[in-house]
């Protein structure tokens, strides 16, 4: 029997702590939090990340903000807005969308990023810390696959994980995290030439390879706990990175794409934003 891991519940109840904790800012000390999004172009992935963020913000209580940008945006433009919304104090946490334009320095514009305002994660003085072992600001998927595994009792001390996907956003947070966490953590890439036999030793598995169906039953161990990141778009329906009907046979553990990792990201985002007002 495999248990759905089920991010759309987990992230309501997390949401609801949030909003306690915004009410309480409200009351105690007239703050509201406010959370800054920057969107350059039309990424369909981020479309759908701004998005609900935005009705989850609201929901809780949190302001958002929202900058957009056309796809044909120079830097200047990006870095302009990141400044603005760096000295406003009002501000709590800017949040800048990847990917960003090719026209646009990625790395710059997160540099850019007051590493304090950082909700994020992905200022490099933030990816430090977390690596160091000392996580702080923490990237939001990563922070949300955290959690659901805490929500079911999953242990992770001691446990193979295998990573699938090595980027900025998921696969190298999240391989910080897990190894503060205790767990042998291997990372497997587009380069790694023995992707199957790593994934079929893992107790975890997430997927985060932005392939849709490239984790499929061969590579899981029975009774294996699978994390699928994957937000791919096919004919208008959402699916992820794992073969869900045929992985959820053999899997102990699984997320559903959609309503696994995605709402808790979201989760995670706003639960960071009030961390950062709290700090006002
Ligand atoms: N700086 C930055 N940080 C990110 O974390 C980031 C980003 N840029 N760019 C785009 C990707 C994509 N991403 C998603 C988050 C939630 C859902 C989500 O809410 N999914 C829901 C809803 C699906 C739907 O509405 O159809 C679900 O899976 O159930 C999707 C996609 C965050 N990303």
């Amino acid at each position: 029997m495999t248990t759905i891991l089920d991010g759309k519940a987990s992230a309501k109840a997390w949401r609801a702590e949030t909003k306690t904790r915004v009410a309480q800012l409200a009351t105690e000390r007239q703050i509201v939090p406010t959370l800054a999004v920057v969107l350059v172009g039309e990424d369909p992935a981020s479309q759908i990340y701004v998005r609900n963020k935005i009705k989850m913000a609201k929901q809780v209580g949190i302001k958002s903000i929202n900058k957009t940008l056309p796809t044909t945006a120079t830097q200047e433009e990006v870095l302009a807005i990141v400044a603005e919304l760096n000295h406003d104090p009002e501000v709590d946490g800017i949040l800048v969308q990847l990917p960003l334009p090719e026209q646009i320095n990625e790395e710059a514009v997160l540099l850019a990023v007051d590493p304090k305002k950082d909700v994020d994660g992905f200022h490099p003085m933030n990816l430090g810390k977390l690596w160091g072992g000392q996580p702080e600001l923490v990237p939001a998927t990563a922070a949300g696959i955290m959690r659901l595994l805490a929500d079911y009792h999953i242990q992770v001390e001691g446990k193979n994980v295998l990573i699938i996907g090595r980027s900025l956003i998921v696969g190298r947070p999240l391989a910080g995290l897990f190894l503060a966490a205790d767990a042998t953590v291997t990372i497997a890439h587009s380069h790694t030439k023995n992707t199957l036999e790593l994934a079929r030793q893992a107790d975890i598995v997430v997927a985060a390879i932005g392939q849709a169906n490239f984790v499929t039953a061969d590579f899981i161990k029975p009774g294996a706990v699978v994390i699928d990141v994957g937000t791919n778009r096919i004919d208008g329906h959402l699916v992820g990175d794992v073969e869900y009907a045929t992985v959820s046979q053999k899997a102990g553990f699984i997320t559903p794409v959609p309503g696994g990792v995605g709402p808790m990201t979201i989760a995670a985002l706003l639960s960071q934003t009030t961390d950062l007002a709290e700090k006002r």
